[in-house]
């Protein structure tokens, strides 16, 4: 006997039920599992020589590449929990929506290979006079080995960030000032999109991790952090352009030099600022000792680390810590205007922990329970990125369907947190679902929008502590608030953005 189980609810953007959401089991008389063929993965038809690439067409596809989210719960809806997509005959996806499945992916990859940012290999060998390698994003194998090895320890330390605590504080004081300064005095609108503010607040935070310096974004008319913004800008774009096809490997298309644009202009700013500490240290005539406290200062006087590695990691930890935090923050503030019992809620709870000498300290946010269950509800319902890639580096078996080695996997994490099996009314920004008794017990493989494993996020800790500074200081300041009647969706652009600017209001408090 066989059994079977098929699913997939024909409604298009309905949550499904937990019966559509179990896995797929394929039993035979003795109980083995049968596994069936790669091609028996449920998925949208292949055309010969196209393969799916028509359906990322305007008008006549259904997918878009902008919209990430909206392509992976058309899968889910119409073909399953796990489903095949044959980009072209060489470059398949598998899509997974069941933590099962993903589990499962996790489990057999025998390491944690992932396809992405390749371009910056090529960008970064035709520049070897300044990088050792392409960096921990794109490289993988030995490489990406070595440079996770190197610096793993200076990012992922518990408590390594602490030390920044004062000089955040002291960032986004600077940052509520110009709120003050642009805003409407007596409605407390600001006319701008208020996400270019926090671009240039997230620069200038990860800056003063990652150079020691203060490079003074925080005034829209300085050049050198409208350059970094602007190169950051460009990579993203670059990055993602260059993903779908190999051309530039062989020529350079005006995707690949829209790459070396933006990097162009971020390394010069990066390469003057490290420049300028690396001589302050090598000058102090005190061993370099009044430096130890920062991690920059310990990465310069690491004799473990050559002056590329050094590069190397600066350029990716600006480049990465630009984007990330501020359309997390951008989302979370713009989730709070629309609730205001919420926000008064987390005033009262930052108010409580607020130091004498007016800064919020690193070890505050212990006893901030709500705080951390906004950033959490917010990567929930609008993380990053839709899910977790990895290139299959061996054959596996995934929902009872053979997956070929070097397939491409995507975890769908997005799409599946944020089905009713999971989270009761899971379209609901609801940070309670983190808390106390009433906390949602869920798979440990559903929810990971840092990444899992030996390869997840390095910037976790200062993305979490640059989080939970702004926003404490933002919400005891402010009273925040949003057209009620104005929403804000997401579009993709190698990451998850906003769909449309940030408008809110800043009434003091
Ligand atoms: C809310 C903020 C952020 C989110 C949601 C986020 C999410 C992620 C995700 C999903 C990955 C892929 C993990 C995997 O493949 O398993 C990743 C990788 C990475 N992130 Fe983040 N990130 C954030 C902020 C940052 C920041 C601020 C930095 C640095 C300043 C950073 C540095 C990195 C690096 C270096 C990697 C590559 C790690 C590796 O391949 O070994 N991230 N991040």
């Amino acid at each position: 006997m066989k059994i079977s189980i098929r699913f997939g609810s024909k409604c298009r953007f309905g949550s499904l039920s937990s019966s559509t959401l179990s896995s797929t089991t394929n039993v035979i008389d003795d109980g083995r599992e049968q596994v069936k063929s790669f091609k028996e993965i449920p998925g949208p038809k292949a055309l010969p020589l196209i393969g799916n690439l028509w359906r990322y067409l305007p008008i006549i596809g259904q997918y878009s590449l902008e919209r990430l989210y909206e392509n992976g719960h058309y899968n889910l809806t119409h073909y399953g929990t796990i489903v095949r997509e044959e980009i072209t005959a060489k470059h398949k996806i598998v899509h997974l929506f069941d933590p099962d499945h993903m589990e499962s992916m996790f489990r057999q990859q025998q390491y944690p290979y992932r396809r992405s940012h390749r371009a910056l290999i090529k960008y970064r060998h035709e520049r070897s006079d300044r990088y050792q390698s392409g960096g921990i994003f794109p490289e993988n194998g030995d490489e990406w080995k070595r440079l996770r090895d190197l610096f793993k320890h200076y990012f992922l330390r518990p408590n390594c960030i602490h030390v920044y605590d004062r000089q955040l504080n002291e960032i986004v004081s600077d940052l509520i000032l110009s709120i003050r300064y642009e805003r409407d005095e007596s409605t407390g609108h600001l006319d701008d999109d208020f996400q270019q503010f926090l671009y240039r607040w997230s620069l200038e935070s990860i800056c003063s991790i990652m150079l020691d310096a203060r490079i003074g974004c925080l005034d829209r008319n300085n050049q050198d952090g409208a350059n970094m913004i602007e190169g950051g800008h460009k990579t993203l774009y670059a990055v993602m352009r260059t993903e779908l096809y190999d051309g530039w490997q062989s020529r350079a298309t005006k995707d690949y030099q829209c790459l070396v644009e933006g990097q162009d202009l971020m390394a010069k700013v990066v390469e003057k600022y490290l420049n300028k500490r690396i001589e302050q240290i090598e000058l102090d005539g005190n061993g370099g000792k009044t430096t130890t406290t920062t991690i920059v200062g310990q990465l310069i006087r690491d004799p473990k680390i050559t002056r590329k590695d050094l590069f190397g990691i600066v350029m990716d930890f600006v480049f990465a810590g630009i984007d990330t935090t501020s359309i997390t923050a951008g989302f979370t503030l713009y989730f709070l205007a629309k609730n205001p019992n919420l926000q008064q809620r987390l005033f009262q709870e930052v108010d409580q922990v607020l130091g004498s000498d007016g800064f919020f300290k690193a070890q505050h946010f212990n006893h901030t329970p709500l705080l951390k269950a906004c950033v959490k509800e917010t990567l929930r319902l609008r993380p990053i990125s839709i899910g977790v890639g990895r290139l299959a580096t061996n054959d596996m078996i995934i929902g009872g369907y053979h997956v070929p080695k070097d397939t491409m996997i995507i975890t769908q994490n997005q799409v599946a947190c944020r089905q009713a099996a999971y989270y009761p009314r899971p379209n609901d920004y609801d940070p309670d679902r983190w808390i106390g008794s009433t906390r949602s017990r869920h798979h440990r493989y559903l929810y990971i929008p840092f990444g899992h494993g030996t390869r997840m996020c390095l910037g976790r800790r200062i993305a979490e502590l640059e989080l939970y500074i702004l926003l404490a200081n933002i919400v005891h300041q402010f009273r925040l608030e949003c057209c009620p009647h104005y929403d804000i969706g997401q579009r993709t652009r190698l990451i998850n953005l906003p769909d449309r600017p940030i408008k809110l209001r800043f009434i003091d408090r």
